[in-house]
Protein backbone atom coordinates (compact mmCIF):
# COMPACT_ATOMS: atom_id res chain seq x y z
CA UNK A 1 0.00 0.00 0.00
CA UNK A 2 1.50 3.39 -1.23
CA UNK A 3 1.99 6.09 1.62
CA UNK A 4 1.63 9.99 0.40
CA UNK A 5 3.84 11.98 2.44
CA UNK A 6 1.55 15.21 3.29
CA UNK A 7 4.78 16.52 5.48
CA UNK A 8 7.96 15.82 7.63
CA UNK A 9 9.69 17.69 10.10
CA UNK A 10 11.79 17.06 13.00
CA UNK A 11 10.73 17.19 16.59
CA UNK A 12 12.64 16.16 19.55
CA UNK A 13 15.01 14.54 17.50
CA UNK A 14 12.57 12.30 15.53
CA UNK A 15 10.07 12.97 13.20
CA UNK A 16 6.27 14.30 13.42
CA UNK A 17 5.11 12.70 10.05
CA UNK A 18 1.71 13.03 8.05
CA UNK A 19 0.98 10.49 5.47
CA UNK A 20 -2.08 10.11 3.31
CA UNK A 21 -3.40 6.27 1.60
CA UNK A 22 -6.43 4.92 0.07
CA UNK A 23 -7.98 2.49 2.40
CA UNK A 24 -9.25 -1.05 1.57
CA UNK A 25 -11.74 -0.72 4.51
CA UNK A 26 -13.25 2.10 4.32
CA UNK A 27 -12.79 2.67 0.22
CA UNK A 28 -11.53 7.01 0.71
CA UNK A 29 -8.15 8.56 1.26
CA UNK A 30 -7.44 8.83 4.96
CA UNK A 31 -4.72 10.99 6.84
CA UNK A 32 -2.94 9.72 10.08
CA UNK A 33 0.08 11.69 11.78
CA UNK A 34 2.92 9.54 13.31
CA UNK A 35 5.65 10.38 15.53
CA UNK A 36 9.01 8.07 14.93
CA UNK A 37 11.58 8.94 17.58
CA UNK A 38 15.22 8.93 17.32
CA UNK A 39 15.33 5.97 17.96
CA UNK A 40 14.08 4.47 15.19
CA UNK A 41 17.70 5.60 13.65
CA UNK A 42 20.22 3.61 16.09
CA UNK A 43 20.84 0.69 13.51
CA UNK A 44 19.24 -0.73 10.37
CA UNK A 45 15.99 -2.97 11.59
CA UNK A 46 14.86 -1.14 14.44
CA UNK A 47 11.51 -2.23 16.06
CA UNK A 48 9.84 0.11 18.52
CA UNK A 49 6.81 -0.32 20.71
CA UNK A 50 3.91 2.09 19.35
CA UNK A 51 0.65 3.55 20.55
CA UNK A 52 -2.08 4.13 18.68
CA UNK A 53 -4.34 7.57 20.04
CA UNK A 54 -7.99 7.77 18.60
CA UNK A 55 -9.09 10.95 19.07
CA UNK A 56 -13.08 12.28 19.72
CA UNK A 57 -15.96 13.75 18.20
CA UNK A 58 -15.22 16.74 15.62
CA UNK A 59 -11.62 15.83 15.66
CA UNK A 60 -9.32 15.18 13.01
CA UNK A 61 -5.63 13.51 13.49
CA UNK A 62 -4.51 16.83 14.19
CA UNK A 63 -6.43 17.92 17.31
CA UNK A 64 -3.91 15.57 19.72
CA UNK A 65 -1.16 16.08 17.12
CA UNK A 66 -1.37 20.01 18.04
CA UNK A 67 -2.77 19.91 21.54
CA UNK A 68 -1.81 16.48 23.30
CA UNK A 69 1.95 17.23 24.22
CA UNK A 70 3.35 13.37 23.32
CA UNK A 71 6.14 13.90 21.28
CA UNK A 72 9.40 15.10 24.18
CA UNK A 73 8.42 11.79 26.01
CA UNK A 74 7.88 9.56 23.43
CA UNK A 75 11.44 10.56 22.23
CA UNK A 76 12.47 9.64 25.49
CA UNK A 77 10.69 6.54 25.84
CA UNK A 78 11.34 5.26 21.78
CA UNK A 79 7.72 4.84 21.66
CA UNK A 80 5.66 5.53 18.36
CA UNK A 81 2.70 7.29 18.10
CA UNK A 82 0.21 7.07 16.00
CA UNK A 83 -3.39 9.31 15.77
CA UNK A 84 -5.79 8.32 12.79
CA UNK A 85 -8.68 10.72 11.90
CA UNK A 86 -11.86 9.55 13.13
CA UNK A 87 -14.25 9.19 10.12
CA UNK A 88 -14.30 8.34 6.69
CA UNK A 89 -14.19 11.61 4.57
CA UNK A 90 -14.61 13.02 1.42
CA UNK A 91 -17.11 13.15 -2.25
CA UNK A 92 -19.81 10.69 -1.37
CA UNK A 93 -19.33 10.17 2.15
CA UNK A 94 -22.91 10.46 4.36
CA UNK A 95 -22.70 12.80 6.67
CA UNK A 96 -25.38 13.58 9.06
CA UNK A 97 -28.76 14.98 7.33
CA UNK A 98 -28.67 17.99 9.75
CA UNK A 99 -25.02 18.26 10.01
CA UNK A 100 -24.91 17.58 13.49
CA UNK A 101 -21.27 17.57 15.02
CA UNK A 102 -22.01 13.69 16.96
CA UNK A 103 -22.69 11.92 13.72
CA UNK A 104 -21.33 11.54 10.63
CA UNK A 105 -18.17 13.32 9.55
CA UNK A 106 -16.21 13.64 12.46
CA UNK A 107 -17.58 10.80 14.64
CA UNK A 108 -17.29 7.42 12.91
CA UNK A 109 -17.53 5.74 16.55
CA UNK A 110 -15.28 3.14 15.45
CA UNK A 111 -17.48 0.77 14.21
CA UNK A 112 -18.31 -0.97 10.64
CA UNK A 113 -21.41 0.76 9.69
CA UNK A 114 -24.14 -1.71 8.22
CA UNK A 115 -27.21 0.64 7.69
CA UNK A 116 -27.34 2.49 4.28
CA UNK A 117 -26.04 5.08 3.48
CA UNK A 118 -22.89 4.62 6.44
CA UNK A 119 -22.01 1.18 5.31
CA UNK A 120 -20.57 2.33 2.05
CA UNK A 121 -17.37 4.44 3.85
CA UNK A 122 -17.60 4.02 7.68
CA UNK A 123 -15.62 1.27 8.53
CA UNK A 124 -13.94 2.52 10.93
CA UNK A 125 -13.65 -1.17 12.98
CA UNK A 126 -11.98 -2.79 10.15
CA UNK A 127 -9.55 -0.02 9.70
CA UNK A 128 -8.40 0.98 13.21
CA UNK A 129 -8.08 -3.42 13.78
CA UNK A 130 -6.58 -4.36 10.81
CA UNK A 131 -5.71 -2.08 8.28
CA UNK A 132 -4.05 0.26 9.88
CA UNK A 133 -1.93 -1.60 12.43
CA UNK A 134 -0.74 -3.66 9.23
CA UNK A 135 0.26 -0.90 7.54
CA UNK A 136 2.05 0.77 10.02
CA UNK A 137 4.10 -2.15 10.81
CA UNK A 138 5.15 -2.47 6.78
CA UNK A 139 6.32 1.32 6.62
CA UNK A 140 7.89 1.85 10.39
CA UNK A 141 10.13 1.01 12.76
CA UNK A 142 7.56 -0.58 14.69
CA UNK A 143 7.17 -4.30 16.63
CA UNK A 144 3.69 -5.88 15.54
CA UNK A 145 3.75 -7.83 18.87
CA UNK A 146 4.22 -4.47 20.76
CA UNK A 147 1.39 -2.25 20.19
CA UNK A 148 -1.17 -0.72 22.23
CA UNK A 149 -4.03 1.73 22.02
CA UNK A 150 -5.66 4.81 23.87
CA UNK A 151 -8.25 7.11 22.86
CA UNK A 152 -10.13 10.15 24.03
CA UNK A 153 -14.01 10.14 24.39
CA UNK A 154 -15.36 8.63 21.28
CA UNK A 155 -11.62 7.60 20.84
CA UNK A 156 -11.66 5.97 24.40
CA UNK A 157 -14.68 4.34 23.37
CA UNK A 158 -13.18 3.19 20.47
CA UNK A 159 -9.96 2.09 22.27
CA UNK A 160 -11.48 -0.17 24.86
CA UNK A 161 -14.08 -1.97 22.70
CA UNK A 162 -11.12 -2.50 20.33
CA UNK A 163 -8.51 -3.59 22.73
CA UNK A 164 -11.48 -5.47 24.49
CA UNK A 165 -11.92 -7.22 21.71
CA UNK A 166 -8.33 -7.69 20.25
CA UNK A 167 -6.38 -8.36 23.26
CA UNK A 168 -3.70 -10.19 20.79
CA UNK A 169 -3.41 -7.14 18.54
CA UNK A 170 -3.22 -4.35 21.16
CA UNK A 171 -1.69 -5.50 24.39
CA UNK A 172 -1.64 -2.14 26.11
CA UNK A 173 -4.82 -0.18 26.92
CA UNK A 174 -5.69 3.03 28.68
CA UNK A 175 -8.46 6.00 27.59
CA UNK A 176 -8.78 9.55 28.94
CA UNK A 177 -12.98 10.42 29.62
CA UNK A 178 -14.10 7.88 27.26
CA UNK A 179 -17.79 7.22 26.44
CA UNK A 180 -17.69 3.37 28.62
CA UNK A 181 -21.34 2.17 28.05
CA UNK A 182 -22.68 3.94 24.31
CA UNK A 183 -26.11 1.67 24.74
CA UNK A 184 -26.90 3.46 27.96
CA UNK A 185 -26.18 7.42 26.61
CA UNK A 186 -27.58 9.57 24.12
CA UNK A 187 -24.36 10.07 22.07
CA UNK A 188 -23.91 5.97 22.08
CA UNK A 189 -27.71 5.55 21.18
CA UNK A 190 -27.73 8.26 18.57
CA UNK A 191 -24.23 6.57 17.27
CA UNK A 192 -24.74 2.82 17.15
CA UNK A 193 -28.53 3.33 16.27
CA UNK A 194 -27.89 5.14 12.97
CA UNK A 195 -24.69 3.16 12.12
CA UNK A 196 -25.73 -0.43 13.29
CA UNK A 197 -29.62 0.02 13.32
CA UNK A 198 -31.96 -0.06 16.01
CA UNK A 199 -31.53 -4.14 17.00
CA UNK A 200 -29.60 -3.26 20.54
CA UNK A 201 -28.60 -6.52 20.79
CA UNK A 202 -25.62 -6.12 18.32
CA UNK A 203 -25.25 -2.52 19.95
CA UNK A 204 -23.43 -5.03 22.80
CA UNK A 205 -19.96 -5.87 20.34
CA UNK A 206 -19.24 -2.02 20.61
CA UNK A 207 -19.76 -0.98 24.47
CA UNK A 208 -17.13 -1.78 26.46
CA UNK A 209 -19.50 -2.41 29.99
CA UNK A 210 -21.21 -4.88 27.48
CA UNK A 211 -18.23 -6.46 26.72
CA UNK A 212 -16.93 -7.27 29.90
CA UNK A 213 -20.42 -8.43 31.15
CA UNK A 214 -20.23 -10.83 28.21
CA UNK A 215 -16.80 -11.91 28.92
CA UNK A 216 -14.16 -10.26 26.91
CA UNK A 217 -10.93 -8.99 28.83
CA UNK A 218 -7.96 -7.02 27.81
CA UNK A 219 -4.44 -7.99 27.25
CA UNK A 220 -3.94 -6.48 30.73
CA UNK A 221 -4.80 -3.63 33.11
CA UNK A 222 -6.28 -0.82 32.55
CA UNK A 223 -6.09 3.09 32.71
CA UNK A 224 -9.07 5.54 32.77
CA UNK A 225 -8.44 8.73 33.43
CA UNK A 226 -11.43 11.29 33.91
CA UNK A 227 -11.70 15.41 34.95
CA UNK A 228 -14.37 15.94 37.26
CA UNK A 229 -15.28 19.35 35.73
CA UNK A 230 -15.98 17.72 32.50
CA UNK A 231 -19.25 19.22 31.43
CA UNK A 232 -20.17 15.58 29.47
CA UNK A 233 -19.67 13.30 32.93
CA UNK A 234 -22.97 12.82 33.94
CA UNK A 235 -24.82 12.39 30.71
CA UNK A 236 -22.32 10.70 28.40
CA UNK A 237 -19.09 9.37 29.94
CA UNK A 238 -20.25 7.64 33.18
CA UNK A 239 -17.26 5.68 34.09
CA UNK A 240 -18.13 3.98 37.17
CA UNK A 241 -21.07 2.29 34.83
CA UNK A 242 -17.34 0.34 33.42
CA UNK A 243 -15.63 0.39 36.79
CA UNK A 244 -18.50 -1.44 38.43
CA UNK A 245 -18.51 -4.05 35.05
CA UNK A 246 -14.64 -4.29 35.26
CA UNK A 247 -14.88 -4.88 39.46
CA UNK A 248 -17.68 -7.70 38.97
CA UNK A 249 -15.99 -9.36 36.29
CA UNK A 250 -11.86 -9.28 37.63
CA UNK A 251 -11.01 -7.08 35.23
CA UNK A 252 -8.16 -4.74 36.24
CA UNK A 253 -9.05 -0.97 36.13
CA UNK A 254 -7.61 2.04 37.63
CA UNK A 255 -9.95 4.88 37.27
CA UNK A 256 -8.51 8.19 38.29
CA UNK A 257 -11.42 11.12 38.86
CA UNK A 258 -9.13 14.40 38.34
CA UNK A 259 -10.72 17.06 40.07
CA UNK A 260 -10.88 20.28 38.50
CA UNK A 261 -10.37 18.62 34.72
CA UNK A 262 -12.88 19.50 32.02
CA UNK A 263 -12.87 17.43 28.40
CA UNK A 264 -10.51 19.27 26.74
CA UNK A 265 -6.68 19.07 25.52
CA UNK A 266 -6.00 20.75 28.72
CA UNK A 267 -6.45 18.18 30.16
CA UNK A 268 -5.49 15.34 27.86
CA UNK A 269 -1.90 17.06 27.59
CA UNK A 270 -1.89 16.93 31.89
CA UNK A 271 -1.83 13.13 32.03
CA UNK A 272 -0.57 12.38 28.75
CA UNK A 273 2.61 11.64 30.26
CA UNK A 274 1.08 9.32 33.12
CA UNK A 275 -0.71 7.11 29.50
CA UNK A 276 2.74 7.17 27.44
CA UNK A 277 4.79 5.73 30.97
CA UNK A 278 1.34 3.29 31.47
CA UNK A 279 2.07 1.80 27.92
CA UNK A 280 6.00 1.76 27.76
CA UNK A 281 5.81 -0.32 30.74
CA UNK A 282 3.75 -2.80 29.23
CA UNK A 283 4.61 -2.71 25.68
N1 LIG B 1 -19.37 20.93 21.79
C1 LIG B 1 -18.19 20.38 21.20
C2 LIG B 1 -18.26 18.89 21.35
C3 LIG B 1 -17.17 18.18 20.70
C4 LIG B 1 -16.01 17.94 21.62
O1 LIG B 1 -15.92 18.35 22.78
N2 LIG B 1 -15.08 17.22 21.06
C5 LIG B 1 -13.93 16.80 21.81
C6 LIG B 1 -13.91 15.28 21.74
S1 LIG B 1 -15.45 14.61 22.32
C7 LIG B 1 -12.66 17.34 21.20
O2 LIG B 1 -11.61 16.78 21.38
N3 LIG B 1 -12.76 18.43 20.45
C8 LIG B 1 -11.66 18.98 19.69
C9 LIG B 1 -10.65 19.77 20.46
O3 LIG B 1 -10.85 20.10 21.64
O4 LIG B 1 -9.59 20.06 19.86
C10 LIG B 1 -18.10 20.80 19.74
O5 LIG B 1 -19.16 20.99 19.13
O6 LIG B 1 -16.98 20.89 19.20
Amino acid sequence: MTLETVSTSKAHGGTLEVYKHASAATGTEMTFSVFVPPQAQVGEGAKLPMLFYLSGLTCTHANVTDKGEYRRLCAELGLVFVAPDTSPRGEGVADDPAGAYDFGLGAGFYVNATQAPFAAHYRMWDYIAQELPALVAAHFPVDPARMGITGHSMGGHGALTLGLTFPETFKSLSAFAPIVAPGQVPWGHKALGGYLGEDKALWRAHDATALVEDGKRPAGAILIDQGEADSFLAEQLRPHLFAQACEKAGVDLTLRMQPGYDHSYNFISTFMDDHLRWHAERL
